[in-house]
């Protein structure tokens, strides 16, 4: 019953050392962090403490009373030892156990094969050693066996596991053959091991390679030598040669230079240090014009000749509302460029203009309107104006080249800052950030809609949502899957794509919605969903989510970077039931931007109201 469930969970609290000490002992149990409790609130079911900093060995006995629980998750904690052998043996009905990401070691305890309802076992980097086994024949239900990176050792034994889905033991020391049971899981289940056999090389070949790779390293020797020798011999040679050319070379430099003085010649050139980056003409110069001339005519001095014509064919900038003309063609070639990526449509610049104006000009690619149609669209464009929106400033068209002129938005894309640099020194996106960037994003969106039922922005994923110095959200790329093919659409934006949609130059304001929505369970969960398909389950993200939600295990979705924060939860899971809604299935369940915007606004206005959303640090977890 839930008093012994209570005093259970009281001994974990005081024999693992972490956050799960902030359980206020007195507010009810089922009311604590990571539990939940059966409807009527008299058993504990599930047990959630991921990445909470426990640790230490688990001592014998510890989870005695709690033999409801059917899911039991410590991955990504710092404990560590061998786990006492009857551990487990109370908990009868549990079917999902995730110890990953711990320290322990020894053998897998014996009491995991006497949970005969046991559906997925996650095991992975740890450091468990021994033989793999042979008792997980027991678990019979068993549809996910994780064991990689730790230190197993030994054959595989035959596995007879009917249900077993997904199955990892890369990186240990295991040797032998596949069982033929297993040749059907992915090759990366088996790498860093020294198995042979499907789905890896087959065994004869492997003991054959490795007997003829020992006969050639002994032949060789001899002769790798004198190969040495010789090797040194030319490569002397060479240098001596090149050092003899670069003589030459000077001396003959030195004489055309003092021709060209003679005659009065003297060369006018801005000195631009090279940028990083900097997709230029073999490197020479950081300029925008030789950066777009390279790319197009191939480089040499028709670099010069292509920048000049782009400007002297008559055509120039078509500038857009009020932005006074301070900047044109020329200065923006002359400009000094950095590639910011190559995207969907093109490649990104970002170019830092002689004047101090820095903006990012994006050169489209596979334009497959006609003129007339896309100075139509690009108008369009360039008349939206909202807070939330990237503004377009300019555009260029002429039949080569297609530019696009928009602002710089300094802290670059949601991408980035969600998935890039996941090192030491990286600051964390606290909720508050989050949910305002989810609510200015759908600000953004909802304006487009909002221009008419045929206006969709086409495109939504998280690095065309930009950020600025206070982390509003811009929404860039708008206006622009109608104008080119779908031919030069990559797969990085399959992960965002609603169900229905087959053509991406016809994204409708439903088919926006479901993006938005896989972008909020990108802001929820920490995951891109564009690697979702390598995840652990398999599925694309809003798939991933539901099937989760379904199971009520809702605390285990969430990032753990949110996991840090306190009295949030509730808004959390708000906001991911309306992620949830967004991606529907069948476009007409989904709700219309205006309503998302809606509900996103509620809850950061309950969210902000609420000021409990502190870090809780380390200092407070031990006085608690
Ligand atoms: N106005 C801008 N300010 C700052 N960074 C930008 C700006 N526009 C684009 N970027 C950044 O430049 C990079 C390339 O952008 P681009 O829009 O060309 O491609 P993408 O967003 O990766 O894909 P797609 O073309 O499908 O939108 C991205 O990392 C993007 O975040």
């Amino acid at each position: 019953d839930i008093v012994s469930d209570r005093s259970t969970l009281l001994s974990i609290r005081s024999a693992l050392r972490g956050r799960s000490l902030l359980w206020n002992i007195t507010s009810p149990t089922c009311s604590w962090p990571g539990v939940i409790c059966s409807p009527d609130k008299s058993s504990v079911l599930e047990l959630h403490l991921p990445g909470m900093g426990l640790s230490g060995q688990i001592p014998p006995g510890l989870f005695s009373n709690l033999t409801k629980l059917n899911f039991l998750s410590l991955r990504y904690n710092a404990l560590s030892g061998v786990i006492p052998a009857d551990l487990f043996s109370p908990l009868k009905d549990l079917k999902n156990l995730y110890l990953q990401h711990n320290l322990f070691s020894g053998p897998v305890p014996d009491s995991i094969f006497s949970l005969s309802n046991l559906v997925r076992l996650n095991l992975a980097h740890n450091n468990f050693s021994g033989p793999i086994p042979s008792s997980f024949n027991n678990l019979t239900g068993l549809g996910t066996l994780y064991l990689q990176d730790n230190g197993f050792s030994g054959q595989i034994p035959d596995l007879n596991l009917p249900g077993l889905v997904q199955f990892n033991v890369s990186d240990n020391q295991l040797s032998g053959s596949i069982p033929s049971k297993l040749s059907g899981q992915p090759k990366d289940s088996f790498l860093g091991t020294s198995l042979c056999g499907k789905p890896l090389d087959s065994c004869d070949n492997n003991n054959n390679s490795n007997g003829n790779e020992r006969e050639k390293k002994k032949k060789l020797s001899g002769g790798a030598i004198a190969g040495i020798v010789i090797g040194c011999v030319i490569g002397l040679l060479l240098i001596l040669l090149f050092l003899f050319f670069c003589c030459c070379r000077k001396r003959s430099n030195k004489e055309t230079t003092r021709s060209a003085d003679v005659a009065g010649v003297k060369e006018v050139g801005v000195e631009i240090p090279e940028e990083k980056g900097v997709e230029s003409n073999g490197g020479k110069d950081g300029f925008l014009g030789s950066a777009i001339a390279a790319i197009g005519v191939g480089g040499g001095n028709k670099d010069k000749g292509k920048a000049e014509a782009i400007v002297g064919n008559g055509k120039s900038l078509v500038f857009f509302g009020k932005m006074n003309k301070s900047f044109d063609l020329d200065d923006l070639l002359k400009a000094s460029a950095e590639v910011l990526g190559k995207g969907t449509f093109g490649t990104a610049y970002k170019a830092a203009l002689e004047s101090g104006i820095t903006l990012v000009v994006k050169r489209l690619r596979d334009v497959t309107v006609p003129e007339k149609e896309f100075r139509e669209k690009i108008e369009e464009v360039g008349k939206l104006n909202h807070e939330n929106l990237v503004p377009l400033r300019a555009y260029y068209y002429s039949g080569d080249e297609k530019l696009l002129v928009y602002d710089y938005i300094s802290m670059g894309s949601l991408s980035a800052l969600l998935h890039g640099n996941k090192g030491a020194g990286r600051t964390p996106l606290n909720w508050e950030t989050r949910a305002g960037i989810a609510l200015g994003a759908a600000h953004g969106i909802a304006y487009l809609h909002a221009q008419g039922p045929s206006v969709s922005h086409g495109n939504i994923k998280s690095s065309n949502i930009l950020l600025t110095k206070s982390y509003e959200a811009r929404v860039s790329d708008f206006g622009l899957a109608q104008l080119v093919g779908p031919s030069s659409t990559p797969n990085r934006v399959a992960g965002y794509r609603a169900p229905e949609v087959t053509d991406p130059r016809k994204v409708s304001q439903k088919a926006d919605v479901y993006s938005f929505g896989v972008l909020l369970l990108e802001l929820l969960t920490g995951k891109a969903p564009t690697h979702s398909l390598m995840n652990e389950e398999g599925v694309d993200l809003p798939r991933w989510v539901q099937s989760v939600v379904r199971e009520e295990w809702t605390a285990e979705v969430f990032d753990l970077e949110l996991l840090r924060y306190q009295n949030v939860e509730e808004d959390m899971v708000q906001l991911l039931q309306l992620a949830v809604d967004c991606t529907a299935q069948y476009p007409d369940r989904r709700p219309s931007m205006a309503e998302v915007t809606s509900r996103v606004e509620e809850l950061c206005r309950s969210s902000f109201m609420d000021s409990g959303a502190d870090i809780i640090d380390n200092a407070e977890v031990q006085t608690a």
